[in-house]
């Protein structure tokens, strides 16, 4: 109990004097606590022994007034102190992992770690955000009011107050074996809680998929599993927990029977006074009620404490530029050397070099599956390479730290990700402290500007979770007018394949122009006029760089990029034979 409440004061850091503090107050609110009791006592034992005045029983009477008063202010003190900080501490450290997150390499959001976050995110650290103020306010009074009980009981008659000791010490001893107990259930469940909330969130991402294909059974069967394996963790850790409970419980019980009697006995054959024996009587259940508390904060202490140790792991997860420094970049070339990358095990990029020049544009074509993706995002530093660097401005994207290589470039990517947020915000991500002509213009120039207005709320429409109650193609341009608005140096963008309506899609296309202007570009390319005007092709097969040039240089030589040329163009006759309305050359 001592450790976790030394991991709380670390942990609340700033805040930890306010716990401080309550804990102080928890000290007082233990001795004013037992004051009246104390006072009770006394005028019992004058009563007894028939030594009553009413001076004994004005001083009786003002210890329990001072003793009620001293509990409502330091309760009152308690509440002050600690209300709030709990929610101030957990506030402060959703922001900071969600800041740490940012800065994880790409594979940790890979699979199963997503429920892992959502669990500790949202259940553990509520727990723990909700839980842990009171408790640490609870277990010093519970241990000051003890300490203060056994010594009462050792002034009183040191044999009673030997078998209160022993029942307690016995007790306290199955209290530890309930918090291993408590400590070992609250991983497996909380593992068990991550794999439900996984499960749950993949049901959810999936649900179109689900429904169109008709799988509602299969998936749910597998969330339902997931649901009824966590219902029987539970269930077994209450199991576990019932028998140590019952045995904690059955202490008192046996400890209260047993001081009564050994009392009564002693007053009997005339070694206890009467006196004392009455004030046994009463005390005793007072004395215990501690201990029982304490047993109760247990079980929260250990799921708190599991939770933390949960939380901390998160937060220890190596973050991708742990070395790297802020540097303001004064040029945007980007540039490959030797690069080879694999995801765990499977190589994907072979010795790869190449160079961007500033403000040209290079075209990344290639099968599907070639690696074109994967080069954009080390350009990012998504993940870091095993061998060789990457450029970008002349620097090693491994020197820099994510956000000062990340401010000068902007990605436009295939599936747009919309917050659940008014359009306004939306756009805004890409420059938070943009006016709102600034944002106008940006969806002007991303011609998504008429498509806003025509909403009923305009700019302050809420797009829904994803962005799912607007179109491809409008969630593309208003991604598109995010990057605008960012005007960062070097874009990498990966053009849409799927298809949206050909007025959507020239749209689209015009407000890419506005996006690129003057900009260093890497482009995933899929249409021929992209790749037709782009400074520089590069080919890349299985990871392989086989080929670059310009489109002109290309198709001159023999390979992949002419036969690729050359299906395309065919493609593009037939699309235009079969009668589509597409035309827009695109
Ligand atoms: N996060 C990942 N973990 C493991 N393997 C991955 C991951 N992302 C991509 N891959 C694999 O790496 C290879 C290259 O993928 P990448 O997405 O770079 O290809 P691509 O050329 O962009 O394909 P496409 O044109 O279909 O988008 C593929 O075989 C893919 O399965």
């Amino acid at each position: 109990m001592i450790r976790i409440i030394r991991r709380m004061l670390k942990l609340a850091d700033e805040f930890a004097v306010n716990i401080k503090k309550a804990m102080v107050c928890g000290f007082f609110l233990g001795v004013f606590r037992n004051m009246p009791i104390f006072a009770i006592l006394y005028i019992l034992f004058k009563i007894v022994n028939g030594t009553i005045n009413t001076n004994t029983a004005f001083i009786s009477g003002l210890i329990i007034v001072v003793g009620l008063i001293g509990q409502y202010v330091f309760k009152y003190l308690v509440y002050i102190l600690q209300s709030g900080t709990g929610y101030k501490i957990f506030e402060r450290e959703r922001i900071k992992i969600g800041d740490r997150f940012k800065r994880f390499p790409m594979g940790f959001f890979s699979d199963g770690n997503m429920g892992k976050i959502s669990a500790v995110i949202t259940s553990d650290l509520t727990f723990v955000e909700m839980w842990s103020m009171d408790s640490i306010d609870k277990v010093v009074t519970a241990y000051v009011n003890i300490i203060i009980g056994c010594i009462f009981l050792l002034i009183l008659d040191y044999r009673l107050a030997l078998v209160s000791i022993i029942v307690t010490i016995l007790a306290m001893m199955v209290l530890r074996k309930l918090q291993v107990i408590g400590k070992k259930q609250s991983y497996i469940r909380q593992s068990e809680q991550s794999k439900m909330v996984s499960a749950v969130l993949e049901y959810v991402q999936g649900i179109s998929v689900i429904k169109a294909f008709n799988m509602s059974g299969d998936k749910s069967r597998a969330t339902k599993e997931a649901f009824e394996k966590f219902r029987d963790i539970s269930l077994t850790m209450e199991k576990r927990f019932m028998p140590s409970m019952f045995l904690f419980e059955s202490f008192f019980s046996v400890g209260i029977a047993g001081t009564i009697f050994l009392a009564a006995s002693l007053t009997l054959n005339g070694s206890l006074d009467m006196s004392i024996m009455l004030m046994m009587f009463i005390f005793i259940f007072e004395l215990y009620l501690p201990l029982k508390a304490l047993g109760v904060l247990t079980a929260k202490l250990r799921i708190m404490e599991a939770g933390l140790n949960r939380y901390e792991a998160l937060k220890d997860i190596e973050i991708i530029d742990e070395d790297g420094r802020d540097i303001s970049l004064n040029k945007f070339d980007i540039e490959f050397k030797d690069v080879s990358f694999a995801y765990e095990e499977k190589n994907v990029l072979k010795d790869i070099s190449f160079k961007v020049p500033e403000r040209s544009m290079t075209a990344l074509v290639g099968a599907s599956g070639c690696g074109k993706t994967t080069i954009a995002n080390l350009i990012g530093r998504f993940w870091d390479v095993q061998k060789g660097e990457v450029l970008v401005g002349g620097i090693n994207v491994k020197e820099m730290t994510c956000d000062s290589l990340l401010k000068n470039i902007s990605m436009v990517f295939q599936n747009v990700y919309l917050f659940n947020d008014t359009i306004l915000n939306n756009i805004k991500f890409g420059k938070p402290d943009a006016t709102d002509e600034e944002i106008e213009e940006a969806a002007r120039k991303a011609k998504c500007y008429d498509f806003i207005m025509e909403l009923e709320d305009g700019f302050d429409t809420i797009v829904g979770e994803g962005g799912s109650t607007l179109s491809g193609g409008e969630k593309q341009r208003i991604s598109i007018a995010r990057a605008i608005l960012k005007d960062a140096p070097i874009i990498l963008l990966d053009e849409a394949t799927a298809s949206v309506d050909p007025d959507n899609e020239n749209q689209i296309q015009m407000a890419i122009n506005e996006l690129v202007k003057d900009k260093t570009l890497v482009v995933i390319a899929h249409r021929l006029s992209t790749i037709r005007s782009a400074d520089q092709i590069l080919v890349v097969d299985d990871g392989k760089l086989i080929q670059s040039g310009t489109h002109e240089d290309l198709i001159q030589e023999e390979g992949q990029y002419n036969d690729f040329w050359k299906r395309r163009m065919k493609a593009r006759g037939w699309k235009i034979n079969s009668n589509v309305k597409y035309q827009v050359e695109i």
